[in-house]
């Protein structure tokens, strides 16, 4: 991180060096979703990165971009308008404060809740009709992918039942959320060789995340070396992550990725990312077909027993950046 002079524009975001073009992530695994090998690609890449970029996964390219469309009207409108869809706590519209311990970031964004496939009927933002029909056309469609993936991880580590972990996301009161997010362009800082943080660097607490952006490049994961890498953008991929409860899932086989966003000083980024993750009451715990035996006799779990409620009530309490499954390791 660097440190300049205050410049008021961006007062209390942290800095980052600006990305350098040589740091593309060059090495990103692609994965088919309509290919044969996509089972044995994803755990692949869930255990080497706990990421991959995802094509061919059957979202429709208008079905995305309408709902990209709809954001950028909504996100167009008057702060003071904006701000009635506000606050983001529980669910609502927020502005440059991440989470509820002093986060901050170049962006503004919506936090919906989910239920079942669509939005929930308790989420009352947002109100246009129109945004609502486009959200839940495309929660509907990226939650189906969602589930595809789950189950090919499963077939790709050798669990059966096949929807041992995309049943967690299906269930009755799985706890999903959607997030849209918009980083502005954050001229201030253009030419001065740092950039804005957008969304600081994080794990996403749940099993996985799918996210779709615009054509504006941004996202950032930390590789194991700990050489962060940018992801070139695509707007017709989707970019999978897997979350902390699928590391201990799969007891550490699967790494959660740790990523962040660096906000862009001339072009606006758009995001669009599903959360899946189980019932509030799933116990979260490596499944027993990964604890087989092994050469020093039967593995035991990694991490003590806890529920999903217990460890989202703990990563709503840290802050952003914190290694939140550290306080559950055995
Ligand atoms: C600082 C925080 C924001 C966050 C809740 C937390 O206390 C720690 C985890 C953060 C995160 C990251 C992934 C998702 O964007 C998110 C909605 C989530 O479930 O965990 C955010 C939370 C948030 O923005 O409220
Ligand atoms: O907006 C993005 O591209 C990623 C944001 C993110 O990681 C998150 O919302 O958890
Ligand atoms: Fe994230």
């Amino acid at each position: 991180m660097v440190v300049l002079a205050s410049t008021p524009a961006v007062d209390n975001i942290p800095l980052l060096r600006s990305p350098d073009p040589g740091d593309y992530f060059a090495g990103m695994p692609v994965v088919d979703l309509s290919s044969p090998g996509a089972p044995k690609a994803i755990a692949d890449a869930c255990e080497r990165f706990g990421f991959f970029k995802l094509v061919n996964h059957g979202v429709p390219l208008d079905t995305m971009e309408r709902l990209e469309s709809e954001a950028v009207r909504f996100f167009s409108q008057s702060q003071a308008e904006k701000d009635r869809s506000g606050p983001a706590y529980p669910f609502g519209y927020g502005s440059k404060r991440i989470g509820l311990n002093g986060d901050m970031g170049w962006l503004e964004y919506l936090l919906l809740a989910v239920s079942s496939a669509s939005l929930s009927g308790a989420c009352p933002v947002p109100t246009c009709p129109v945004f609502r029909a486009a959200l839940n056309e495309y929660i509907a469609a990226v939650r189906k992918v969602a589930v595809r993936v789950m189950e090919a991880m499963a077939e790709g580590l050798g669990i059966v039942p096949l929807d041992a972990l995309s049943s967690m996301v299906t269930a009755e009161g799985s706890d999903q959320v959607f997030r849209v997010n918009h980083y502005p362009p954050c001229h201030a800082l253009q030419g001065l060789g740092c950039s804005a943080t957008g969304f600081g660097e994080h794990t996403d607490p749940q099993l996985v995340s799918l996210l779709r952006s615009n054509g504006t490049s941004g996202l950032q994961i930390a590789l194991q070396d700990g050489r962060w890498v940018s992801v070139p953008s695509d707007r017709d991929a989707l970019f999978v992550n897997v979350g902390d409860s699928l590391q201990v899932l799969t007891n550490g086989r699967f790494k959660s990725v740790k990523h962040r966003v660096v906000a862009n000083s001339l072009k606006s980024r758009v995001s669009l990312i599903y959360f899946g993750g189980p019932p509030l009451a799933q116990r979260i715990a490596p499944l027993p077909q990964l604890l087989g035996r092994g050469e020093l006799g039967e593995q035991q779990s990694a991490y003590k027993d806890f529920t999903w409620s217990e460890y989202k009530k703990a990563a709503y309490k840290s802050r952003l950046g914190d290694n939140r499954l550290a306080q559950f390791l055995k």
